[in-house]
């Protein structure tokens, strides 16, 4: 079994996690910046949690897990440090919810990268499952060769397509001038901030 690599949009999504510890913590921060609704279920939880509560991003339900909690849920996080538990808010989660139990690879139908963010380039790594140690590894060592310039050579892009399917009608000509985006000039003079040569290179392409 192979699994299916997506990226979710989980604005206004309804999420729950359960459990509010280090590794609930450290899924929650990950999940901050996509918009979703967050509520964390947890007789307690730590430091970090009560800072994002107090700031009004997320709801802190205080307490032990039950059912209702999970209702409307698309997507839940069980990170009780208690398998017992885990298990419970999996026997609770109906087969079209997404459900991550951090203890259990197998009965989870959805288990979570290590992400590379650069702007809108993300670099996702996973093992299966298999050392998770590894995936963060990874990660760490694509920071390296996709560097912070890949944040403003990504938006480039970005901006470019843009006006590409906005000015050229033709399908072979657009998709030769993807193609030519792609030269590594373009990466070059992003990242030594020469943005007019980078412009008129680009306008070069669109003659
Ligand atoms: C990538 C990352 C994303 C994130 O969580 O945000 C993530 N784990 C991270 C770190 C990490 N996790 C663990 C260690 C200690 C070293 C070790 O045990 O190897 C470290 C390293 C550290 O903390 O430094 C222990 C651990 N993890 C799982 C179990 C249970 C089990 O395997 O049964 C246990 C044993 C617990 C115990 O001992 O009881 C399970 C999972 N962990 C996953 C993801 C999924 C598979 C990812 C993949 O396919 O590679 C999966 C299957 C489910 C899930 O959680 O979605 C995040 C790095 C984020 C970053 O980049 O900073
Ligand atoms: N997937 C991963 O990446 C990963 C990494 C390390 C550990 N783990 C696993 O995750 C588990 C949790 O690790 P942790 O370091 O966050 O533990 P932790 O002890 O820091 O936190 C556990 C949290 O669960 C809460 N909790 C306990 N019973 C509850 C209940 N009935 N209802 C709601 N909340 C309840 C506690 O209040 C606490 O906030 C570990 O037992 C381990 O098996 C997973």
């Amino acid at each position: 079994m192979k699994h299916y690599p997506i990226n979710l949009n989980l604005l206004n999504k309804k999420v729950a996690i359960i459990g509010g510890g280090k590794v609930a913590e450290r899924k929650l921060l990950n999940l901050l910046e996509t918009g979703a609704v967050i509520t964390v279920v947890s007789p307690e939880v730590t430091e970090k949690i009560v800072e994002v509560v107090e700031e009004g991003l997320v709801k802190w339900k205080r307490g032990k897990f039950s059912k209702g909690d999970i209702g409307e849920a698309f997507l839940v996080i069980a990170a009780t440090n208690c398998k017992q538990v885990n298990c419970e808010v999996y026997n609770c989660c109906q087969d079209h919810q997404l459900v991550n139990l951090v203890d259990d690879p197998t009965r989870s139908n959805f288990i979570v990268p290590s992400t590379l963010h650069r702007g809108k380039l993300m670099l996702s790594v996973s093992t299966s499952g298999a050392s998770p140690g590894l995936s963060k590894k990874i990660a760490k060592e694509l920071a390296t060769q996709f560097d912070s310039s890949y944040e403003e050579y990504v938006e480039f892009l970005s901006q470019c397509r843009l006006k590409v399917l906005e000015q050229i009608e033709d399908r072979e000509k657009r998709r030769r001038i993807f193609q030519q985006l792609l030269d590594p000039t373009f990466l070059e003079l992003t990242k030594q901030h020469n943005f007019s040569q980078r412009q008129k290179l680009f306008a070069d392409l669109l003659e």
